[in-house]
């Protein structure tokens, strides 16, 4: 994506300046939002550090007079009340600094969540999820410490340290010559191991993000891991990434380390000469004492800015690492932007906002039409030039062997991906011209793998559709056939859920998949293979379910039991990205070779586990169809 397409957070004009991997610079965009907020700030803390800078040239003053017998009230007064100034305006910076960082990390991560939330789902499947984790989470972090410590410590350092030089200049040039030749060595080299940390901060940084990657994609298959026993793989190849982390994040620590002694070395050299020179001085009396005093002040001054600038320079490097990773998560592709139907009311704002758009999209009778719809996800086509139409009433099968694209159309549909030919039609109007979330109102999805989130059944029942009535929950939950289970639970709607639906059977999260889009009450449903995961029972409500649902909408199921297929008005067959036949189960018993294999291999497959008391074996009825009992339909999978 280039800087001139993306399209800022809140609906913000994009920054056009790219960061050093080339990528928008968002989080450069979002902290010169606060630019008056941290000027403000690094001006208190030029204020602390006049006041500390100040100190050292009064006390030298009181020690001239004491030797003077001059009046010492007032230039302690003075002393103390500037060492009071100093403490609360450094407090008060380090405040407001704070409050600062703190507001523009949380400005990266809400604008980060957006830009993941809306990704593109094809740029999104190329990202981890442990990785994504790991840059809104941890990468953020050390953003803040980059800008809230160390980005106002090196300002107010800087500034202290040019002050203090300005002073020590006024003093004595000679001494503050001396000064800056042992600096100078020890301030290159700091320079030098701040350049080395930044790449090093970098290779951490992204071993961090994998490390949190593989610890996702172990943790989310769990049992998976267990089945295969591979528990010890697991454990020694995040482990290996752990070591990797250990190894760089040591790198870091001996890198940021050696920052602060580089300096130390340059002062306690600076001190060891300006004592010897100073004093040599003072004795052929070239020099007074008392500026010697205020001198070596000075120099002791400036020690702890000198060493917490190198210090703040190593961390803005790390923070600088951190910030690569976020612009680079902030540059994933996005959806297509929100466009409006040709002919509905201009409505403008954020998806969330147009909802209401959802009434001027035609609401005709005219179901859905593919016409030539083609793509692929890479090179290879995946569909070539399918067309078939969709009753607005009634069922609509879609069968054929595994990989043939018939998950890959209804994504089309629901528009996931961009179609690269043909188009599809919902009531007249072609998707492409629906904005996505108005699109996303008026087709349910139910997805192969149902996904129940974390939190409670009434949660996950109304999730995006949190203002449905109890009466629309109630029929969602009895045409799903889950008003009986819900009922029976001691805490009904309120029972708690565990990640990905820990609590319930696969056959009840498949259901509650169903519930939840039935109260969308959507113009069209799409059950890709949504009764896999169902006993028998549980199919033969929803069979009930479907039945009464396509009464009232268009139903298009990814079918792979029979007791579905033959239930449809329609039947499409696919393979390999094309459309083989259409009809009904009867017309391609008769019709479509395919058809009948994947029927017979069904049977065939199905057959010992059909085998019932009076010797049934399940085969197909005289008609053509099946001899079905409730739950043991045969499944239409694989099989070519
Ligand atoms: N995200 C993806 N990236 C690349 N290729 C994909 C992706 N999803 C699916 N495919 C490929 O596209 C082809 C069609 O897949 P699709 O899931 O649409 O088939 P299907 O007919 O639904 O199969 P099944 O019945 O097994 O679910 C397959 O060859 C698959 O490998």
């Amino acid at each position: 994506m280039t800087a001139a397409q993306a399209t800022a957070p809140h609906g913000d004009v994009a920054p056009h300046r790219l960061d050093s991997e080339g990528n928008v610079d968002w989080v450069g965009a979002i902290t010169r939002r606060h630019t008056w907020k941290i000027i403000g700030a690094v001006v208190l803390g030029l204020f602390a550090a006049a006041a500390g800078l100040a100190q050292p040239a009064l006390i030298g003053q009181l020690i001239s007079a004491v030797g003077s017998n001059a009046d010492m009230l007032i230039p302690i007064i003075v002393v103390l009340a500037l060492f009071c100034a100093e403490a609360a305006l450094t407090a008060f910076q380090a405040y407001s600094m704070g409050r600062t960082g703190e507001r523009i990390v949380y400005e990266t991560r809400t604008a980060l969540i957006e830009k993941v939330l809306f990704s593109d789902v094809k740029a999104f499947t190329k990202l981890r999820l442990g990785d994504i984790s790991s840059r809104i989470v941890a990468d953020t972090s050390m953003l803040k410490i980059a800008l809230s410590q160390s980005l106002a410590s090196i300002l107010v350092d800087a500034a202290m340290l040019i002050g203090g030089l300005v002073l020590m200049f006024l003093i004595d040039p000679l001494l503050l010559g001396v000064t800056a030749l042992c600096m100078t060595v020890s301030s290159v080299l700091s320079l030098i191991l701040a350049r080395r940390l930044r790449k090093v901060a970098q290779k951490q940084r992204s071993i961090m993000g994998e490390f949190g990657a593989d610890l996702h994609r172990a943790m989310g298959a769990m049992t998976t891991v267990k089945a295969c026993r591979a528990e010890s793989l697991e454990s020694n190849r995040i482990g290996g990434l752990a070591l990797s982390a250990r190894r760089s994040g040591i790198k870091v620590s001996a890198l940021s380390s050696l920052l602060s002694p580089a300096m130390s070395i340059g002062l306690q050299a600076s001190l060891a000469a300006v004592i010897v020179t100073g004093m040599g001085r003072v004795a052929t009396g070239t020099m007074e004492a008392a500026d010697l005093t205020a001198f070596i002040m000075y120099l002791f001054y400036l020690v702890s800015p000198l060493v917490t600038l190198f210090m703040g320079i190593g961390q803005l490097q790390q923070g600088r690492a951190a910030i690569a990773r976020i612009n680079e998560l902030a540059a994933v592709d996005q959806e297509a932007p929100v466009r409006l139907p040709a002919d509905a009311a201009a409505v403008t704002g954020r998806p969330s906002e147009i909802v209401s758009a959802q009434d001027t999209v035609v609401h005709g009778k005219r179901g859905v039409e593919f016409q030539q719809v083609s793509f692929g996800y890479e090179d290879e086509p995946t569909l070539d030039g399918v067309s078939f139409a969709v009753p607005p009433r009634g069922l609509t099968a879609i069968v054929g062997p595994s990989g043939a694209g018939k998950t890959t159309l209804l994504q089309l549909l629901m528009r996931f991906y961009p179609m690269q030919g043909g188009r599809i039609l919902l009531n007249g109007e072609n998707v492409e011209s629906i904005p996505v979330n108005v699109l996303r109102g008026l087709v349910g999805y139910v997805q192969q793998e149902s996904t129940t989130l974390h939190g409670t059944i009434g949660d996950n029942l109304v999730y995006g559709e949190e203002h449905a009535t109890t009466a629309e929950v109630e029929r969602a939950l009895w045409l799903s056939g889950l008003d009986g289970m819900v009922s029976r639970l001691p805490k009904g709607l309120q029972t708690p859920l565990g990640d990905s639906g820990v609590g319930l059977s696969g056959g009840q999260r498949q259901r509650l998949s169903i519930a939840r889009m039935l109260i969308r009450r959507p113009t069209v449903l799409l059950l890709d293979e949504a009764t896999s995961n169902l006993d028998s029972e549980s199919e033969l409500t929803l069979r009930n379910t479907i039945r009464n649902v396509a009464n009232e909408c268009s139903v298009i199921s990814v079918a792979h039991r029979m007791s579905t297929v033959v239930d449809a008005g329609k039947i499409v067959v696919m393979d390999q990205g094309r459309v083989q036949s259409i009809g009904s189960h009867i017309e391609l018993m008769r019709s479509s070779p395919l058809y009948q294999r994947l029927t017979s291999i069904q049977f065939s497959a199905q057959a010992p586990a059909q085998h019932s008391p009076n010797g049934s074996n399940g085969s197909a009825a005289p008609n053509g169809a099946p001899r079905r009992e409730a739950g043991h339909a045969p499944i239409i999978r694989g099989g070519r």
